[in-house]
């Protein structure tokens, strides 16, 4: 017995358009229902079985906006696309901010169209189940937050932004998107923006032909090609220079890249997921990040909580971990002070932070205790624990408490190693990006 076929209602006031989008969905397998205007979209969304909406921005008496909002406000459940007209980013990206799973713009690409369809009416399908434990622990308000954001990313293609300090979870975030996603099957690229040589990002990101530089021997996919039908993740994106921000910005909006040496643009169709621990904003007041594609990649944004506003969480994380690290062998028992001094220290680290320190201890443990030295904690921490670390009276801002607390970690661990930044990061628990990073915040080169 066949299955009905999915039905996709077409709102578009220009006849020709109607007509060549019914007849590519026909031939689809499709059945497909059409409106020319608001009113008639929302009489049929009312009174119609359908799997997916596919409206023009521009329409007689409204907005394609209106369809998409009538959808959320009836919780009909429905993913909606958006076309837009060439260029209008502002449409784009508040349409997607309104809720709807995509956009296409005119002239519009049937492969393009093709492609969107396929995953929205795949988006209906219940997500896989995950397997193994969880990439995201925690039951804390603020971890219950982001799961819940994360099951509403998953039903759209909408960029992500995600923001947090690092070691916060960022990539696990972005992978948890991915594999909840109806693009779960396809590939998952991961892309530190920050690691590759200027002079190389472009056929990185974009791929190559043979022969389009000296020793270009054989075509190159770049991250674009294999991240094609499923999740480029661009992490550290701040990092990437403006030259190369100006191309990213092209190749999303065009959905198309030109591979160095290629006389002609190859469609691409791939969901956007990036995360920095910088403060973009502040780049882009800076002139250092470009707005536009500030707005492109932040359609959506996820915020991952630091280790600290999830204190109640920190003895079932340390559980788990010392679970994992000592798998295979006899799990050591930390003391009440080894206990205490986790539950108090202050983690700039974050996740990764405690994963290094229950690591070291399990190594370093005798006859089965982990004691409070075992743990080694990064300075930071200690120092926020003391006394005379409290913010000052007198005015002193969070952020200028934060920075004191910040500098003189970061002192003491360049201390212990000798002045050695890659030891010192590990010490701090972060990674040497990070401390780079933090040294030029703090003004401490
Ligand atoms: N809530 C969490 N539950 C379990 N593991 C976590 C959680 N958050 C982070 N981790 C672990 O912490 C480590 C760092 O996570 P991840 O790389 O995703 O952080 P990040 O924010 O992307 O870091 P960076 O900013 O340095 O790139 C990983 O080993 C990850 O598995």
């Amino acid at each position: 017995m066949n299955p009905t076929p999915s039905c996709v209602l077409i709102v578009d006031d220009e006849p020709d358009l109607r007509e060549l989008l019914q007849l590519t969905l026909l031939k689809m397998g499709l059945q497909v229902l059409a409106a020319a205007n608001v009113a008639d979209a929302c009489r049929l969304l009312a009174r119609e079985r359908c799997d997916l909406v596919l409206t023009d921005m521009r329409l007689p008496d409204g907005e394609g906006l209106q369809v998409v909002q009538y959808i959320q406000q009836q919780q009909l459940d429905i993913p909606v696309a958006v076309i837009t007209a060439y260029g209008s980013t502002e449409n784009a990206v508040a349409a997607m901010k309104a809720g709807a799973f995509d956009y296409l713009a005119k002239p519009l690409s049937l492969a393009a169209l093709r492609a969107l369809v396929k995953s929205a009416l795949q988006v209906r399908e219940p997500a896989p189940a995950a397997g193994g434990e969880p990439r995201l622990l925690g039951g804390a308000a603020a971890m219950r937050d982001v799961r819940t954001m994360i099951d509403k990313l998953a039903r759209t293609q909408a960029a992500v932004h995600i923001s947090g300090e690092s070691g916060t979870g960022k990539e696990q975030a972005a992978r948890q998107i991915h594999e909840q996603s109806a693009r779960a099957s396809q590939p998952f690229v991961a892309v530190n923006c920050g690691a590759i040589p200027e002079t190389l990002m472009e056929s990185e990101f974009f791929g190559y032909r043979k022969g389009a530089f000296t020793g270009a021997d054989a075509d190159r996919d770049g991250f674009f090609q294999l991240a094609h039908g499923g999740t480029l993740f661009l992490d550290e994106v701040a990092d990437l220079p403006l030259a190369m921000q100006v191309k990213l910005l092209r190749a999303i909006q065009e959905k198309k890249v030109r591979r160095l040496g290629a006389a002609q643009e190859e469609a691409v169709d791939v969901r956007l997921v990036s995360a920095t621990h910088r403060d973009l904003v502040q780049l882009v007041e800076q002139g250092r990040f470009r707005q536009d594609l500030y707005y492109r990649l932040n359609v959506i944004g996820l915020a991952m909580p630091p280790l600290r506003e999830l204190r109640d969480d920190l003895p079932q994380f340390v559980a788990r971990l010392l679970q994992r690290f000592s798998a295979g062998s006899e799990q050591p028992q930390l003391d009440e002070a080894a206990l205490q001094a986790l539950l108090g220290y202050h983690y700039p680290g974050n996740f990764r932070e405690l994963e290094n320190i229950l690591e070291r201890a399990v190594a370093l443990a005798s006859d089965g205790r982990i004691r409070a030295g075992d743990l080694q904690l990064g300075a930071s921490g200690a120092e926020a624990a003391l006394p005379g670390a409290q913010p000052q009276d007198g005015g002193e801002t969070l952020q200028d408490y934060l920075d004191r607390v910040e500098r003189a970690a970061i002192d003491k661990a360049l201390q212990a190693s000798d002045g050695n930044r890659t030891q010192a990061a590990r010490l701090l628990g972060v990674s040497f990006r990070s401390l780079r990073y933090r040294l030029e915040r703090l003004g401490m080169k």
